[in-house]
């Protein structure tokens, strides 16, 4: 659509393995608007990282294919990028990561402080300027940058923090060390895999808002996927909604809760733990992707099901604004 940042259209991404061909992308459509909040959510091996590094053109090379997709940027198809202009133009540039583990991103042996200044030498918005400063005048001016960002993400002592190595700070100090490191290139689009995960509940809880106030502030998109949907419901303008490779409903934040279509976004919502229910699973399982179910992905687990469900993906409907189902069954109002 017009006016998007991002558009993920009809991509196919599959997996070799001993077993058999995996296919693990069937068909996703997913645009993200300028600025946007977007939620990727689902259960775990639905494909979530898989979408978010097929974005980043960064899916392991042996394993993964492309079958087919597109996916619209800035007008290129960035899966007909050459990967050395994927990474010189796009990568940690236009777009940037925050990954599930920041343990992983940083290089033990170097401190904090060469680690960044390593990214601004190549992802710095100063380089992109028409007359940029080199030399010393440079790097002063992408270390008060550094120092003014990692004062925005919240972290005490900027100065003296760069001067430690990673190991020498705290979970949460590294996820909010790795926003920053984001935002540095002022990209157009942050993509955060499970960003908080590895960290325990309150500090989620901050890093989730640091996130979505510089997200604002700095007019970034960001696409966030987790299989929390507390965290969704915490930062998200919209969510989509996966399920075994399928995307199956999107839409606004406040719709998706109260004003689900899709059967498999209900059974999500009512899983939700509550002083009622409890703890309520999702009856039956995720499917085999190497012989998945025809049509749409979920029949196997839906009550609705019935042959169509099995003969033919549901096309996307149009649920309300914004709001799009895959579903050839797809609740009423009063069912919702
Ligand atoms: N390198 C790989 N080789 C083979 N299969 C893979 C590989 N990476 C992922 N897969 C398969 O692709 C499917 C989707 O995985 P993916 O990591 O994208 O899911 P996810 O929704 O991000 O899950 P999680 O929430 O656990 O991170 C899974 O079935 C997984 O086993």
């Amino acid at each position: 659509m017009d006016g998007d940042l991002i558009a993920v259209q009809d991509l196919r991404v599959s997996f070799a393995s001993d077993a058999g061909i995996a296919r693990v992308l069937d068909g996703v459509q997913c645009a993200i608007r300028p600025g946007e909040i977007r939620g990727l959510v689902g259960e775990s091996g639905c494909g979530k990282t898989t979408l978010a590094r097929a974005i980043l053109g960064i899916l392991p090379p042996n394993a993964a294919r492309i079958d087919s997709g597109r996916v619209t940027f800035g007008g290129r198809n960035l899966l007909d990028l050459p990967e050395a202009r994927l990474a010189a133009e796009v990568r940690g540039r236009e777009i940037a990561y925050i990954p599930q583990d920041p343990s992983t991103a940083f290089n033990p042996v170097f401190t904090i402080g060469t680690q960044i200044a390593d990214l601004m030498r190549w992802k710095s918005p100063l380089a992109r300027t028409a007359n940029p400063p080199t030399g010393r005048a440079r790097r002063e001016a992408d270390h008060a940058r550094v120092v003014a960002m990692l004062r925005q993400v919240q972290l005490p002592n900027p100065e003296a923090l760069l001067r430690k190595y990673p190991h020498e700070v705290s979970g949460g100090q590294r996820q909010r060390l790795m926003i920053a490191m984001a935002l540095l290139p002022e990209p157009k689009l942050v993509i955060a895999d499970e960003p908080t995960t590895a960290l325990d509940v309150t500090v989620q809880a901050q890093i989730l808002k640091l996130l979505k106030g510089l997200a604002r502030e700095h007019n970034v998109a960001v696409l966030f996927t987790t299989h929390d949907l507390g965290a969704a419901y915490e930062i998200c303008d919209r969510i989509t909604v996966m399920y075994a490779g399928q995307e199956v409903e999107e839409a606004p934040v406040a719709e998706f809760f109260n004003r689900p279509s899709h059967p498999y976004t209900r059974k999500l919502l009512d899983s939700l733990p509550s002083a009622e229910t409890g703890l309520r699973g999702i009856p039956g399982e995720i499917p085999r992707l190497i012989d998945p179910p025809p049509g749409c992905r979920f029949n196997p687990r839906c009550e609705r099901a019935s042959a169509v469900c099995l003969a033919q993906r549901p096309p996307p409907e149009q649920a309300g604004p914004g709001h799009v189902v895959r579903c050839h069954h797809r609740l009423t109002d009063a069912e919702a």
